[in-house]
């Protein structure tokens, strides 16, 4: 079944959009009963343009591969935070993606990649940002939250702390792809460089997950815009805008322009919405659409809440994602 995106060009709220999304929505029920729930797991690959045919089978398999990694990890009782964890570890790894190895550059040719996580059982996060020669950030944000007694480490200090917890520093070259070097090339000879342009500044990656136990977690991981300012640090580490998860609301991961991302803490926006009643598919467009009405903002976000219905939503072109829910594998770019 493919999902209806609100376009780019669709008004907000645009009735006959909306009651599409509602019956979608309430197709999808299942129970909330502490240890007899229904392991949940969404991924996304971050809010895109038009994705070509050539990429567009790896872009796919690169979802539904963090998917079925992170379904597995609940299936065998892992916890939600092991499985997003391992479903960003996947597409982290994976060069088609705007996280880990495939990260965009920064005005400098350089790789500074932000990201975190979160534990909806106890609200505790991690996050690391402008990071450099790490192979996967989002395991460096869960040891933040797990072996410091703070929730985000910057630049340097990241770098330092990876060392102490033997993380082994990974070459420049290993993170930089041919691709993205070409695209670089091609954003600083544009006539007219465009950061806020949400279909540029593609590919970021994240998960929600709910486990046989009810507990609900997120973990988003990017290389940030093409072109940055070195130093500059997105929405993605922080929370309340790139990610939240509440075990008594719901979890969301979200991507898209960072600057317009923060300015409305689009995450915690959208699961304020799901308090307040509405579906996830209700308060994820209510969420972006805010964003794109008060500061033009576009981008996507993934949603379950703690009953595990899902939602994935998005004002940019597209936002490939992959879901698995009682066995059952759902994609779409
Ligand atoms: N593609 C993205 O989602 C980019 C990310 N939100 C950032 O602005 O750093």
């Amino acid at each position: 079944m493919s999902i209806p995106k609100i376009g780019p060009d669709l008004p907000c709220g645009s009735p006959s959009e909306h009651s599409v999304q509602r019956s979608y929505a309430s197709s999808h029920s299942s129970q909330c009963v502490v240890g007899h729930v229904q392991p949940v797991v969404v991924v996304h690959g971050g809010g895109a343009g038009s994705i070509s045919k050539e990429r567009s089978e790896r872009v796919r398999n690169g979802v539904t591969k963090a998917a079925l990694t992170a379904y597995s990890i609940l299936k065998d009782g892992g916890s939600a935070i092991d499985a997003v964890e391992g479903a960003v570890v996947v597409l982290e790894d994976d060069p088609e993606f705007n996280a880990g190895r495939g990260s965009v550059l920064n005005e400098d040719g350089q790789v500074e990649m932000d990201a975190s996580i979160m534990d909806g059982s106890n609200l505790n996060s991690g996050a690391v940002s402008a990071v450099q020669g790490v192979a996967n950030p989002i395991r460096l944000a869960r040891l933040v939250m797990e072996k410091t007694n703070h929730s985000f480490l910057t630049d340097r200090g990241a770098n330092q702390f990876a060392k102490v917890m033997g993380i082994p520093e990974t070459p420049l070259e290993k993170l930089i792809t041919e691709r993205n070097v070409k695209r670089l090339k091609k954003e600083k000879n544009e006539k007219n460089p465009c950061l806020t342009d949400a279909d540029k500044n593609t590919g970021t990656v994240g998960a929600v997950a709910l486990d046989k136990n009810g507990n609900l977690a997120y973990a988003t991981s990017t290389g940030g815009t093409i072109n940055k300012m070195t130093g500059r640090v997105g929405d993605s580490p922080c929370v309340g805008s790139g990610g939240y998860a509440d075990n008594e609301i719901g979890a969301v991961s979200t991507t898209g322009h960072g600057e317009s991302i923060i300015k409305v803490n689009l995450a915690r926006l959208a699961i304020f919405h799901l308090e307040q009643g509405k579906n996830p598919q209700e308060a994820a467009d209510a969420a972006l659409c805010y964003m794109k009405t008060r500061v033009k903002g576009l981008g996507g976000l993934i949603l379950i809440d703690r009953s595990g219905e899902w939602a994935a939503r998005w004002t940019s072109i597209s936002m490939p994602w992959a879901a698995v829910k009682e066995e059952k594998l759902q994609s779409q770019l």
